[in-house]
């Protein structure tokens, strides 16, 4: 920690507030604590962030842990507030020494398990990253599975952007064939929170049409000083496999997405959709060509989409981040709902004719 001012003021129990009520009750001790991750290109304003969300009035108590990104992830510093006095209790939560593909929890699940399980409450956790430029690692580390029964759960990616440094980044980029690094957190971001706008005056509407550009689903809240609406960072459930719901609009909103017209090497967002029911084994190995053997140009980062399963009266959701992916039941087809397929896909190259195409081969 270089100097006090970075430092999150970890205070976190905080009185019962009369306007939202307090948030857990003792019974939902077994309910999986949310994890939000926190991403953003140096001096974006991931710090100011953390210090919102900590002295906000909300009743949660929240851990932070500060996770240093330099070639792997290590050790963790975790900063919790005893909530008696004001105490300020700093831990370092050790990661075992580990290979990630010979235990089923990574060490950084198995350590904020810990965390929450050595805490007589615990609502939520923000793992603040640094020099982060790509989070899909950790979140395909921090996105379990339901039969791993874990205290923790992913709840969203939330990227800080620098409203001045993204415009001269934008800008920058028009003169290269590079992308701007904030691209590709943008492209993972639940919930994009472009700050800073108070030193810039007149191109909002533009920024936020190249953050859409990138990743037409996420969504983007201006701020100053990261002020923002608490409701749009807390439980947001973006990977939870039984929020359907939210998914749905998702891709009701993935209908004002433009075909893929571009070019370039940019990173976009596309939607393909198709009536008829398709088979699951199918949709699966259809995934795994996509994700897994990179038969095509293709670079998938991310792709949401519902399916209608051969056989099933169940409207399937799936998810995807880089090579990791996940089809699961979400619940049944109501009446009134015609049945399809939607997937919107975030990533670069994506040839919206081979994506359909070869979907289309999922019906027979
Ligand atoms: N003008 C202005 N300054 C801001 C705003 N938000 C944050 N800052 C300032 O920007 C600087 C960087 O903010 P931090 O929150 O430390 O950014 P960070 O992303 O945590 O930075 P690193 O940890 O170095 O990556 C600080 O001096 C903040 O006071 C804002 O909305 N407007």
């Amino acid at each position: 920690m270089e100097d006090d001012e970075d430092c999150p003021p970890l205070a976190v129990e905080l009185p019962a507030q009369t306007t939202s009520p307090p948030v857990t009750a003792p019974s939902s001790a077994s309910a999986p604590v949310g994890v939000t991750v926190i991403t953003g290109y140096l001096g974006a304003g991931k710090s100011t962030l953390v210090n919102y969300i900590l002295s906000a009035q909300h009743g949660k108590r929240i851990a932070v842990i500060l996770n240093e990104f330099g070639e792997e992830i290590g050790v963790e510093r975790a900063m919790i507030n005893e909530g008696q006095g004001g105490a300020l209790v700093e831990e370092w939560v050790e990661l075992a020494n580990g290979c990630v593909c010979c235990t089923v929890k990574h060490s950084l699940v198995q350590a904020l398990e810990q965390l929450v399980q050595s805490k007589e409450r615990m609502d939520h956790i923000l793992l603040e990253t640094t020099g982060l430029a790509d989070p899909a690692p950790l979140v395909s580390i921090l996105w379990l599975d339901d039969q791993l029964e874990s205290s923790i759960r992913l709840d969203s990616i939330i990227t800080v952007i620098d409203a001045k440094n993204f415009r001269q980044q934008i800008d920058e980029h028009t003169n290269s064939s590079s992308f701007p690094e904030a691209f590709h957190q943008i492209a993972f971001a639940d919930v994009v929170i472009l700050n800073k706008i108070d030193l810039v005056k007149d191109d909002l509407e533009d920024l936020e049409k190249q953050i859409h550009d990138v990743n037409a689903l996420v969504t983007v809240v201006r701020s100053v000083r990261c002020q923002v609406d608490l409701n749009t960072i807390f439980d947001r459930q973006a990977y939870g496999t039984k929020n359907s719901s939210q998914l749905q609009e998702l891709l009701e909103y993935s209908k004002s997405v433009p075909p893929n017209s571009r070019h370039d090497n940019s990173i976009s967002t596309l939607c393909i959709s198709e009536q008829d029911p398709v088979h699951l084994a199918k949709v699966e190995s259809w995934l795994e060509d996509l994700l897994w053997e990179k038969k095509s140009t293709m670079d998938i980062y991310r792709c949401k989409g519902i399916l209608h399963i051969h056989n099933s009266n169940q409207l399937h959701t799936l998810q995807a981040v880089r090579e990791v992916y996940e089809v699961v039941p979400a619940r049944e087809w109501s009446e009134m709902q015609s049945r399809m397929n939607k997937i919107v896909f975030i990533g670069r190259n994506l040839d919206i004719s081979v994506l359909q195409d070869s979907f289309g081969r999922c019906k027979h």
